[in-house]
């Protein structure tokens, strides 16, 4: 690859964002995550580009599903990356379930293995602002919660040492396609992404140009900035409720105190519910989990619930809700 390829517009842009939130620190070891579609080989060719610049060690990493539908993109991506003079790695499954989810969970966690075994502190994805407003929706749909809606940021931790970044977010998946096509570069169309039996590609192929035709051709551009409104507010609700669990959870995180939550707004007590719950139950609770728990806030004492778990209940007790049941109770 011409690694002195003259800086498109695209270039600057990531620059500048890289350099104004230190998104992929200089000499950074970073993963790039390749699909083989067009978001990520943009990515890709856009890191590589920038290389030079930032100093950073950069390779590619592909997770092959072992699906049917998948024959040939490793291999695809494999020759890619060897045109490029880049490192290579591959994480191959066996017996994945045919799930958008279950594949999903099998791939982070084959990226953190590639990562932690090369030293690599950085897996960048291709994920665009198209995904940001497509997830927007697809939560939306399920029911979540300002939390839920605002998901797919620029970062996050992944473990200790290793961060996902997600350097393209702001660029539309037209313009990532604009871009593969200026460079020539070859997409591999995934034959899953038309399948309309998933949730997201319906989203993505039917509900947003059906948005775009009928009610607002910058949808994609909306519905990001509502994510980018309720990212900030979920933000600062949720400091608000970590420093007040401080008082409400009892020093043996088997008790909440009732009177404390009394007075506080309801946004706040479903926020502390929400991050005292997993301590119960050992997972994150749904809603009516957190309800079940906020409904006893007023209850007259003695009040029970036994929803929460199997074999976990909690009971109203003077000021306190008392959980029961759970595993290490001495
Ligand atoms: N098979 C794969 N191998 C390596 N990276 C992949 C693979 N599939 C997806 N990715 C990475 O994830 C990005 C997003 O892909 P896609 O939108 O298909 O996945 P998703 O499941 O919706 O993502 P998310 O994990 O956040 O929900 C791609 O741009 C790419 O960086």
């Amino acid at each position: 690859m011409n690694r002195k390829a003259d800086w498109s517009l695209f270039h600057t842009r990531l620059h500048q964002k890289l350099r104004q939130d230190n998104l992929l620190p200089k000499q950074a070891n970073i993963l790039i995550a390749v699909s083989g579609g067009q978001d990520s080989l943009c990515l890709s060719k856009l890191l590589l580009d920038l290389q030079p610049k930032w100093q950073w060690n950069i390779a590619i990493a592909h997770c092959d599903h072992n699906w049917s539908t998948d024959a040939g993109i490793a291999d695809h991506v494999e020759k890619i990356a060897t045109k490029w003079l880049v490192s290579f790695y591959l994480k191959q499954a066996s017996n994945l379930k045919e799930t958008e989810a279950a594949a999903r969970k099998w791939r982070y966690q084959a990226l953190i293995e590639i990562a932690d075994t090369h030293n690599f502190n950085y897996i960048v994805t291709g994920h665009t602002k198209s995904d940001r407003a497509e997830t927007f929706l697809y939560n939306l749909i399920r029911g979540a919660g300002a939390d839920g809606l605002s998901s797919l940021s620029w970062q996050r931790n992944l473990t200790d040492n290793i961060v996902l970044v997600r350097p393209i977010l702001d660029f539309t998946r037209s313009e990532t396609l604009e871009f593969c096509q200026q460079f020539e570069l070859p997409i591999w169309v995934d034959a899953v992404n038309s399948n309309l039996k998933y949730a997201r590609n319906r989203i993505r192929q039917d509900l947003i140009p059906y948005l775009q035709d009928n009610f607002n051709p910058q949808v994609e551009n909306a519905l990001v900035q509502t994510v980018k409104l309720l990212r900030a507010d979920t933000q600062y609700l949720e400091a608000q409720a970590t420093n007040l669990s401080a008082t409400i959870i009892h020093s043996d995180y088997r008790q909440l105190n009732r009177l404390k939550l009394q007075p506080i707004p309801l946004a706040l007590q479903r926020r502390i519910i929400r991050q005292f719950l997993p301590q119960v139950i050992a997972k994150q609770p749904n809603f009516a989990q957190i309800e079940a728990v906020r409904n006893l806030i007023n209850a007259p004492n003695k009040t029970r619930t036994s929803t929460l778990a199997k074999g976990i209940a909690a009971e109203v007790s003077g000021e306190w809700i008392v959980f029961k049941g759970m595993r290490d109770e001495g």
